[in-house]
């Protein structure tokens, strides 16, 4: 793996060579919020070589001077280091261009980009879609039809590939008349975290856990990725997806086959990918049966929490009615000698209690009783997100009881603590590759393929509603019903304590 390593702070790295990355949409929420970071905190660190050109792309009318001023405040209010380095900011800005262009249109007049990219047909070029995916297609083709596809183009698509297999292969099979499958960048963010990477460290690098990572030892294993925060801005997108399309189908299957997959033979593109196709391919099919037992699926409604009003989600969106489910909780299993037997739960939602991204691994119990006390389950946590680090809960004789008395205690490690250094956004990583043309932490198409395979049944059940919609108050962990999901197998969800 090429990314991933996490970085001193203060240090300043070597440049990659110098290349040319067109930003379709950059005038958008994205780019301002995370793609501009992104490169702005990889040219703090050196980086961004002289030569490089970030050109954004839009139809709207803007200058460069008028895109860079834009540029700049979005900077100030979502880059890490604009504060500590609000120099480097102004020093940043001439490597942006801007191109207002209906990418989508062939026809249109591309002779300013053209003229933009550089002629080296050696040269990294990048074209990073962050438009609506209906444009995805037509973007891909009007590029080709430009005549500005070299040996060293990539494009790199935004989420979400279709809204089901079908809309997603006709994406793939558009993009794929014009760019071979190592071109085309899948960006799927939760690769781009660095504690999703280390669950590869974790599992690959720890002898002591890879024995263990099985289940002869594991009971069961709690995937969470709750958000408290509603659909803001993105509510119209979000009433088409929901949840288990923006989240499951995505970013979730990714964690579970990280946390599932063999052992890979090298950390290559292929490698590691044809390993977590072979999970997504032995998730247990859902029936319909399996969708109104081992699916729950919720909206948030308006509710009083810390002494705050949260609006529902109709109010937040402003609609009447919707279908959309804001928060889902799953259980799955995986059919692998691994794993036989051994429950994988998922869960994740809007206006959650808290903000958290973890994955429980919960070990079985001791098989014979030496305590009077029964120890607690233990417990591997991996905090994802925000307070990321890996905690491991053990049973300890507590010291101030007479006796042998027991105590859940923690080994706690907190990587930013361990590392003394500010997390990297995802996207930095991320954007990084795609310019090196390292596929590693992308999403190969038939992974999309196999993940909307097993999502389907669950939307079709859904749609027929063999589980309806339940309701949940805004800044709760979800519907009561989620509790009974796990209980039916004797466990229950681990709550962080708080
Ligand atoms: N925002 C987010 O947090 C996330 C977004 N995504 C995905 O990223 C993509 C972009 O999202 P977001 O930034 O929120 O969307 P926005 O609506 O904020 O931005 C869309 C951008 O596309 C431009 N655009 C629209 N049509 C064209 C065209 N024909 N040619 C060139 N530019 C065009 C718009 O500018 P103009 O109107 O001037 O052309 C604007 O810059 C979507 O696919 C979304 O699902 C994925 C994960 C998170
Ligand atoms: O892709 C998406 O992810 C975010 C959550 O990302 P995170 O890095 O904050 O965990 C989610 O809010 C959004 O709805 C979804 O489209």
């Amino acid at each position: 793996m090429t990314t991933g390593s996490t970085r001193d702070d203060s240090s300043v790295q070597s440049p990659v060579a110098a290349f040319d990355f067109v930003i379709v949409g950059a005038t958008g929420d994205l780019t301002m919020r995370k793609l501009l970071p992104a490169f702005f905190e990889q040219f703090c660190r050196g980086r961004i070589a002289v030569g490089t050109k970030i050109i954004g792309a839009a139809r709207s009318d803007l200058t460069d001077e008028a895109y860079r001023q834009r540029a700049k405040e979005g900077l100030q209010q979502f880059a890490a280091s604009a504060k500590s380095a609000p120099d480097k900011i102004e020093a940043f800005l001439p490597f942006l261009h801007y191109v207002s262009l209906d990418m989508s249109d062939r026809h249109a007049d591309w002779t300013r980009l053209t003229s933009l990219l550089d002629q080296d047909e050696g040269r990294s070029r990048v074209f990073y879609v962050a438009t609506a995916p209906r444009l995805y297609v037509p973007t891909a083709e009007a590029i080709a039809h430009n005549g500005l596809i070299t040996d060293t183009t990539r494009l790199v698509l935004e989420k979400p590939i279709g809204t089901d297999l079908t809309s997603a292969d006709a994406i793939n099979d558009g993009v794929g008349k014009h760019f071979r499958e190592e071109q085309v960048f899948r960006i799927d963010h939760y690769l781009g975290k660095q504690t999703v990477q280390n669950i590869l460290a974790l599992r690959f690098a720890n002898p002591v856990l890879e024995r263990i990572w099985d289940a002869d030892s594991i009971a069961c294993v709690q995937i969470t990725a709750a958000e408290t925060v509603g659909v803001g801005k993105r509510g119209p997108y979000y009433d088409t997806a929901g949840a288990l399309r923006d989240m499951v189908q995505n970013h979730l299957l990714q964690v579970l086959c990280l946390v599932a997959m063999e052992p890979p033979t090298a950390l290559s593109a292929t490698d590691l990918r044809d390993e977590k196709l072979k999970i997504l391919r032995a998730l247990k099919p859902m029936t319909s049966e399996g969708v109104a037992r081992d699916t729950i699926r919720g909206q948030y409604v308006a509710a009083a929490a810390n002494g705050e009003q949260i609006p529902g989600y109709l109010e937040d969106l402003g609609t009447p009615a919707s279908h959309t489910e804001t928060w889902l909780a799953l259980r799955t299993e995986i059919r692998t000698p691994r794993w036989a037997g051994v429950p994988f739960y998922i869960r994740t939602g809007k206006r959650m209690a808290r903000k958290e991204t973890e994955i429980v691994i919960q070990f079985r119990p001791q098989p014979w009783p030496v305590f009077q006390d029964t120890p607690e389950p233990g417990f591997l946590i991996l905090r994802i997100q925000p307070d990321e680090g890996v905690s491991l809960s053990l049973s300890s004789k507590d010291p101030t009881a007479p006796g042998f008395r027991l105590r859940e205690t923690q080994l706690d490690v907190s990587y930013p603590q361990a590392f003394g250094v500010r997390y990297p956004d995802s996207y930095e990583d991320l954007l990084m590759a795609a310019v090196a043309g390292d596929q590693v932490l992308f999403i190969r198409r038939d992974e999309v393929t196999a993940a909307w395979q097993w999502v389907e049944p669950i939307l079709k059940g859904w749609a027929e509603d063999v589980r309806p919609m339940e309701t949940y108050a805004a800044g709760t962990q979800g519907p009561a019903s989620s509790d009974a999901l796990l209980a039916r197998d004797g466990f229950a969800w681990k709550e962080s304590a708080v």
